[in-house]
């Protein structure tokens, strides 16, 4: 079944038709809002002839809305969900740039802590806020959207955040304004520091990883640097970090890392924004890091492994 949308109310363009830009596009345009994904020729034809497949926890629905492969989509958009990989943000700016209208909101769906920064630097002229993405989510096949579960956000003020915050609201992804991302967003990082590279390297799930010897050890001492040099940057990080951290495995224990999901599909990994940014503002700020740096020489050699296996017409690009 394709739903149809009741009219109009905000205009939304999604840059980066994946996982995350999906969920949240999908969201609003079940809610009645114009959304047109930005994506690649695969994922556009599929929702373009069925509707965007969204297999939820709460429903299974095909959503109808518009799709192009064209970064000029985002002309006339009041706001634009930005959410590709972070190693393609200053491009997929780039591209989007000369076609956003002047007032439009840019909103960084990512991880990472600098993605919003490295956004401004290509959108001088245009509002960027950053967001905090509380959610587990996948594209099981062209235009096919899985959920396994959460989804909600936490974002940056700015002149429009409040507006879309109720609409995401009320489109069923609970979203808070909060003056404090940077702190979130950094405790994001050290979860990530801590599991993704390890999870990567092994090929094995949060639950089964922390029984193996001398993981916990290894993620004490890469959460320890990372709050070290979150200190040395000024973030303020919110109380519960360490528990955060300890309660993954038993939240998620069948999850792997989206950095072993990139390397299981020969894709380039997010780590240099991982690990590879706590290592180099360690370097900055005369911090050690040395596990960050070690998991971080691991993943690249990983990544590179996978490629050199690969026929030259399928290696990803690095
Ligand atoms: N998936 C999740 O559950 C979560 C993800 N995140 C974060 O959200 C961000 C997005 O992740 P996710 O949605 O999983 O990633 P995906 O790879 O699923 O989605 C990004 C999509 O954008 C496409 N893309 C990249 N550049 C362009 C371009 N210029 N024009 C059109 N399409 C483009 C990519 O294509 P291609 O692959 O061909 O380059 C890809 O299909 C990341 O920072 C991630 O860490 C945060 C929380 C949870
Ligand atoms: C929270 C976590 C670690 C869940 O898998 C994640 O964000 C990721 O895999 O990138």
């Amino acid at each position: 079944m394709v739903t149809t949308s009741s009219p109009p109310r905000l205009a939304i363009a999604v840059m980066g038709a994946g996982a995350v830009g999906c969920f949240h596009g999908g969201m609003l345009a079940r809610a009645g809002h114009s959304v047109t994904l930005i994506g690649r020729p695969t994922h556009v034809d599929a929702i373009r002839t069925h509707g965007l497949r969204m297999q939820t926890q709460w429903f299974d629905e095909a959503v109808a809305l518009r799709v192009s492969t064209d970064a000029s989509a985002v002309a006339g958009a009041d706001v634009v969900l930005f959410a590709v990989k972070s190693p393609d943000t200053e491009s997929a700016g780039a591209a989007m740039g000369p076609h956003l209208a002047p007032d439009a909101l840019v909103l960084c769906l990512q991880n990472g802590v600098d993605n919003a920064e490295r956004l401004r630097s290509v959108l001088p002229d245009h509002a960027v806020a950053a967001a905090v993405v509380y959610v587990a989510t996948e594209m099981a096949g062209p235009g096919h959207l899985r959920h396994h579960g959460r989804g909600e956000l936490l974002i940056e003020p700015s002149p429009h955040s409040t507006q879309i915050a109720q609409a995401l609201a009320e489109a069923g992804v609970p979203t808070e304004v909060s003056g404090n991302v940077r702190g979130a967003l950094w405790a994001k990082l050290i979860l990530n520091c801590a599991y993704n590279a390890l999870s990567a390297l092994a090929r094995l799930p949060y639950g089964e990883l922390v029984q193996r010897p001398g993981v916990v050890d290894v993620m004490r001492d890469v959460v320890a640097e990372c709050k070290a040099v979150a200190q040395a940057e000024g973030v303020t990080l919110p109380p519960d970090v360490d528990a955060t951290v300890r309660r993954i495995p038993e939240t998620m224990p069948t999850q792997f890392s989206s950095t072993a999901q990139d390397l299981m599909r020969g894709k380039p990994t997010e780590i240099d924004h991982l690990n590879g940014h706590v290592m180099q503002r360690g370097e900055a700020l005369g911090v050690p890091t040395p596990a960050n740096r070690v998991l971080w020489t691991m993943v690249k050699l990983a990544e590179h492994a996978f490629a050199d296996s690969r026929p030259a017409e399928q290696q990803p690009r690095r």
